[in-house]
């Protein structure tokens, strides 16, 4: 019932045209009793009883209207199926369109957390062949339902005006036909539920195939992909098998029964005719129309299986519909303030799940100052700088910028203060220039440069075949992993923000060119306080601070000089690398 409800509630602004398709569908169901009623007048009055041939005669003008009016009604209903097919198909459509954009908004909408939970192909599914499915149920099944219907109830009161004991006769067979009915809606339930599951997993496979096809190939793992692929393949395959089979197994009781209709017709309608309690032509109006109480029960196999599709389609749509991320945007219109940029870390802990990931964490960082952040993989670094612009929140203490609880900060202002480039790159498929100005599509053309050339990425993009303009294809594919860092960097530095966060954004480019990106971070024209994580002595060294993280808590803090005095953690690394790389970092931090 919820379902409906729901269905309603999203028709909005297509309410009267859906209406008015419900509307004509029962009217032009209604009418199929016309012709069987017209046939009826046509063999009483001229093909049997003792006037037939008078009538023939006397009353030709009749014969030819009645015939005429048969024509006539079959174009009406023509026209009339033709008109009520729009209505549900635009209705329908538009409700797609308008759910389909509210998902999406609804899926943007989501905290990171619900990003960890669900699978991209699941979300995939459910933008699509779930939305189709539930569209086709509003055009095509709740339309074949009221149909269905309004013609057994037209042709069982025509019945009823005809003959009692005859529709009577025939309605024996309606019960049994329920029953075989629910217990296969009963039976094929939970399958329609796994299959849309199974189909869920088939396209996650693919999904996440094609986008890690390098890898793919890098470890020659075409073979087991294909075999992961066809393993889902055959899943989804057998699951949908298994379900349109359930079918076979009802559709002998329901056919047969289905026939039992004119069986019964012959052998009572029969009797009554010869009894002379049933005229030919009543027999024939009977014959005519029988179709209307058969044919919905053969229909109801088609229409429980689709709805069973519709429902575990529709669940799906409606988690989505009813997510509420944990981290809400309310996107107020207003001025945002421009932040100073001072950050605070005040006993903040951190758990995925049951696991800590950062412990009892307080630093400060003042406005303009530089901080590198530095552990060892898995640390929490990328964890830590999360909780900066809310992508988290803490599970314990608080996280402040410019001395306000970040819960407290209206999230769009929070966000529009900082620029990340985040550890994972991610380009869109647009031009080069569209993608450094992503976060500012006012930006000019010579800033778009401007920003290219203090990330070091201005000498390589116009080295490409159309420079600023070159597409770069999906996820950036077509760059080298520096090549997407530095436009990666040029794109965070570009929205000009207060607070930077670079998430391990050298990590791919040689030494020559990171030196050339730090001095120009040093340079910036901007005021910035910067956060960045990184594994080199090399880019850590020139910091303000260094902090070094090891499983969720704060290690060692100082500058460069002052952690190697410590020698700790971070000397340790420092003589490695150093020895590692054989080219010098003095202990005062110059190269
Ligand atoms: N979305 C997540 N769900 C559950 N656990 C996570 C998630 N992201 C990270 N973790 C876990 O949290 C811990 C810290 O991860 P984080 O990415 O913060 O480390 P890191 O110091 O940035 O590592 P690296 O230098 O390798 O990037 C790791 O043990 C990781 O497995």
């Amino acid at each position: 019932m919820f379902q409906f409800k729901w269905l309603w509630q999203n028709l909005e602004g297509d309410r009267a045209r859906y209406i008015l398709g419900l509307c004509l569908s029962v009217i032009g169901c209604s009418l199929t009793i016309v012709n069987p009623y017209l046939g009826q007048r046509v063999v009483d009055t001229f093909l049997t009883g003792d006037n037939a041939m008078h009538n023939l005669t006397d009353q030709r003008g009749l014969l030819i209207g009645l015939c005429l009016a048969m024509v006539g009604f079959s174009l009406l209903r023509t026209g009339l199926a033709y008109v009520t097919a729009m209505q549900y198909e635009i209705s329908s459509q538009n409700m797609l369109y308008r759910v389909r954009v509210y998902l999406y908004n609804k899926i943007q909408e989501q905290d990171m957390a619900y990003y960890d939970r669900n699978r991209t192909g699941d979300l995939m599914t459910k933008m699509t062949g779930d939305l189709d499915m539930v569209r086709h149920s509003m055009a095509w099944i709740i339309k074949t339902i009221i149909e269905s219907l309004t013609i057994f109830a037209a042709a069982v009161v025509y019945f009823f005006t005809i003959d009692a004991e005859l529709t009577l006769w025939l309605l024996v067979l309606s019960p049994p036909i329920f029953v075989v009915a629910y217990l296969f809606a009963k039976r094929v339930r939970p399958m329609y539920i796994d299959l849309r599951e199974r189909l869920s997993q088939l396209n996650t496979t693919t999904q996440e195939n094609i986008s890690g096809n390098r890898v793919v190939k890098a470890f020659a793992r075409e073979e087991f992909e294909m075999q992961k692929f066809n393993e889902k393949n055959i899943n989804y395959s057998t699951a949908n098998k298994k379900a349109a089979l359930v079918w076979l197994d009802y559709f002998p009781y329901l056919e047969t029964f289905a026939q039992g209709f004119n069986v019964i017709l012959m052998l009572v309608g029969g009797f009554l005719v010869m009894d002379g309690r049933l005229t030919f032509g009543e027999f024939s109006a009977f014959s005519a129309l029988v179709w209307g109480l058969s044919n919905p029960m053969r229909n109801i196999g088609i229409i429980i299986n689709d709805l069973q599709r519709f429902s575990a389609s529709l669940n799906k749509i409606i988690e989505v519909y009813y997510a509420h991320p944990g981290i809400v945007n309310n996107h107020s219109a207003g001025n945002k303030r421009r932040y100073e940029g001072k950050i605070e870390f005040d006993h903040v802990s951190f758990q995925y799940g049951q696991s800590t990931v950062l412990d009892d964490l307080s630093f400060t960082i003042q406005p303009g100052e530089t901080v590198a952040i530095m552990g060892a993989t898995g640390a929490g670094k990328t964890t830590l700088v999360n909780l900066i612009p809310r992508f988290y929140d803490a599970t314990k203490g608080r996280v402040l910028v410019d001395g306000m609880d970040v819960r407290k900060l209206e999230l769009d202002e929070l966000r529009g203060n900082i620029g990340v480039a985040t550890q994972d790159v991610l380009l869109f498929s647009d031009t080069v220039d569209g993608n450094i100005t992503y976060g500012d599509p006012e930006l000019s053309e010579e800033q778009s440069v401007h920003y290219a050339e203090l990330a070091a990425a201005h000498d390589f993009i116009v080295r490409m075949p159309e420079g600023y303009d070159t597409i770069v294809g999906e996820r950036g594919v077509g760059l080298s992993g520096g090549q997407k860092q530095r436009i990666a960097l040029a794109r965070a530095l570009a929205v000009r923000r207060p607070i930077l966060i670079l998430d391990d954004t050298t990590s791919a480019v040689d030494l020559e060119t990171e030196e050339h990106i730090q001095q120009s971070l040093r340079g910036l024209e901007y005021p910035c306080t910067k956060i960045i994580i990184a594994q080199r002595v090399s880019t850590t060294a020139e910091a303000d601070r260094i902090l070094i993280l090891e499983n969720g808590r704060l290690i060692e803090e100082g500058t460069h000089a002052e952690l190697l005095a410590k020698r700790g953690y971070y000397y340790e690394v420092f003589k490695l690398q150093n020895e590692g790389i054989g080219r010098g970092v003095s202990e005062h931090g110059t190269k």
